[in-house]
């Protein structure tokens, strides 16, 4: 009788979890959720790293691993040092003083173009995208520098040619993945917010990283493309690729995430999954500014105080799975923790459809 046929929920959850999730989670099960805590097998690990501007100290990171394999979230209130942290782990700035490695070598003072080739590639909060290039062309641009590309080898006309059709062919497999193929031949400027992120997420695969390193992916991207934005996300995780992102819409953070870094005033000021990470009282007080005991019934009336906190963005929460599939499950100071400024938005690029 097939009524008697059903499979119990749990099993049924299981078997929809996928692979690339239960091994991130498997390994990161009896890590202390504590800040700097060390992980199994990090592909990343940074020590004292400080970057100063004038008198004010950005970043302060005592110690920091990121698991490979996982996606792991940086999150924190405006000003932690997030953007900072990310700048220099890239190579985009140069820290006053720390050490990192990544893949076992050594990464600080190396410039952005030689930390993509060792496979770490970053995108932009505002997206970078070249706007008067074709996206197919923007795309071959980041296939430039690819590991294994060396100087000689392109003086040789014939190692040239065929390595210039490998870029095209992996850029329109790429484009095809993100459901771009049909923007090929379009300006990226032409290109949605959303699209634009797309863009950029397919032109750092390009040079096939391990890890890539997000910067709010989801900042200007329409509730339209946000299930797609985070399907290639967790895609990444599944291909292998460890992530590591910068994210202020908790949504996102607790429906991806694996592990999950809090900074404050340039410091780590928290570590664990997303779920303890949120109702951690130091997470709280670095975004709320208040004291309270930690209770959820305090937490939630602290985030009531907080201006905004029940101003948040509607129609993109409400788009999200992990707000429709379980409300209960973004208690009151997660909105607030999500709660952003309206000026924090990418530039150019026209609205999602
Ligand atoms: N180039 C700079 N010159 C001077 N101060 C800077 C510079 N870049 C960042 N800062 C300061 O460093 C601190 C950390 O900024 P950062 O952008 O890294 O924070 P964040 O956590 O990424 O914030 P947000 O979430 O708003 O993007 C802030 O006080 C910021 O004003």
């Amino acid at each position: 009788m097939a009524d008697d046929v059903t499979v119990p929920p749990a099993a049924a959850s299981e078997a929809s979890v996928a692979p690339g999730v239960l091994r991130a989670r498997e390994a990161l099960k009896d890590v202390p959720h504590e800040p700097g805590a060390a992980k199994p097998d990090p592909i990343l690990v940074a020590d004292s790293v400080v970057r100063r501007f004038g008198g004010l100290t950005a970043v302060s990171v005592d110690h920091i691993e990121i698991q490979r394999g996982a996606i792991t979230a940086l999150i924190g209130p405006n000003g932690a040092g997030k953007t900072t942290f990310f700048n220099l782990l890239t190579g985009f700035d140069r820290p006053d003083e720390g050490e990192w490695k990544f893949n076992g070598s050594p990464l600080a003072g190396v410039p952005a173009h030689k930390v993509a080739k060792k496979g770490m590639v970053r995108t932009f909060q505002l997206t970078k995208a070249l706007s008067r290039l074709s996206v197919i062309d923007n795309m071959r641009l980041g296939g430039t520098g690819q590991k294994g590309e060396s100087f000689w080898r392109s003086l040789v006309p014939g190692l040239w040619k065929k390595q210039e059709q490998e870029i095209t062919e992996r850029a329109d497999d790429l484009l095809k993945r993100f459901k771009l193929d049909a923007k090929r031949a379009d300006f990226a400027g032409s290109l949605s917010g959303g699209q634009r992120k797309l863009l950029e997420m397919a032109r750092a695969l390009m040079v096939q990283p391990d890890m890539v390193m997000l910067d709010e992916p989801m900042a200007g991207v329409n509730p339209a493309l946000t299930q797609s934005l985070l399907g290639h996300v967790k895609s990444l995780r599944e291909d292998g690729m460890t992530v590591l992102f910068v994210e202020h819409d908790m949504d996102m953070v607790r429906d991806i995430s694996d592990w999950v870094i809090v900074m404050g005033q340039g410091k780590v000021i928290a570590e664990g999954t997303p779920d303890t990470v949120m109702a951690d009282p130091r997470v709280i007080d670095a975004y709320l500014g208040s004291h309270h005991d930690g209770t959820e019934h305090d937490s939630a009336e602290v985030a009531a105080e907080v201006p905004g906190a029940s101003s948040v963005d509607e129609p993109a929460a409400a788009s999200s799975p992990a707000a429709s599939a379980s409300p209960a499950a973004a208690p009151a100071t997660e909105k607030a923790v999500s709660d952003k400024p309206a000026s924090d938005k990418p530039e150019g690029g026209k609205a999602d459809e």
